[in-house]
């Protein structure tokens, strides 16, 4: 990948200001944003934000998702819920590139309370140009997947 890329993004009520950040370098990159999150400083539930996300990335609506909320971890704990998920709570850009290069990433989530903006930004602009390696992470992520798969049971 690496090119222009569909991005859906969501947040909840702690992690607005964040995403309007990461909406605008999106936009500023040339992906096409699907902005799922919420809107307002309203306390709201991140599952109801992660999942959508997860959902389109999920589905191949969208290539690549990210998730903000004040830790990262409710996202990222709901997102890898969904099928097809893997989401990874990154601090900084080194964290971001080895998530991409080893595991894949498809999902981004971030701690909006515990990073500052500048810093989000550097890891988001890594994480969407590093390439999955492949070789032996492939193995390892087909691993996951043929569990994913023959565990999945009726809700
Ligand atoms: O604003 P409150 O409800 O206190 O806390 C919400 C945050 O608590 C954590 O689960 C998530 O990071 C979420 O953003």
């Amino acid at each position: 990948m690496g090119g222009v890329m569909k991005v859906a993004v969501g947040n909840d009520h702690r992690g607005l200001s964040v995403k309007l950040r990461v909406v605008g370098l999106l936009t500023e990159l040339g992906h096409e944003v699907h902005d799922l999150g919420a809107t307002g400083p309203t306390g709201v539930d991140y599952p109801d934000y992660a999942i959508p996300v997860a959902e389109e990335v999920s589905t191949g609506k969208a290539d690549r998702g990210v998730l903000i909320c004040a830790t990262g971890h409710g996202m990222c704990i709901a997102a890898n819920k969904v099928c097809g998920i893997r989401a990874v709570n990154c601090r900084d850009v080194i964290d971001a590139e080895l998530s991409r290069r080893h595991n894949d990433s498809n999902i981004v989530c971030v701690a909006a309370d515990l990073l500052g903006e500048d810093q989000i930004e550097r890891m988001i602009r890594a994480w969407l140009v590093t390439e999955f390696e492949g070789g032996r992470h492939t193995r390892r992520r087909e691993k996951v997947t043929a569990y994913e798969k023959t565990h999945e049971r009726p809700a």
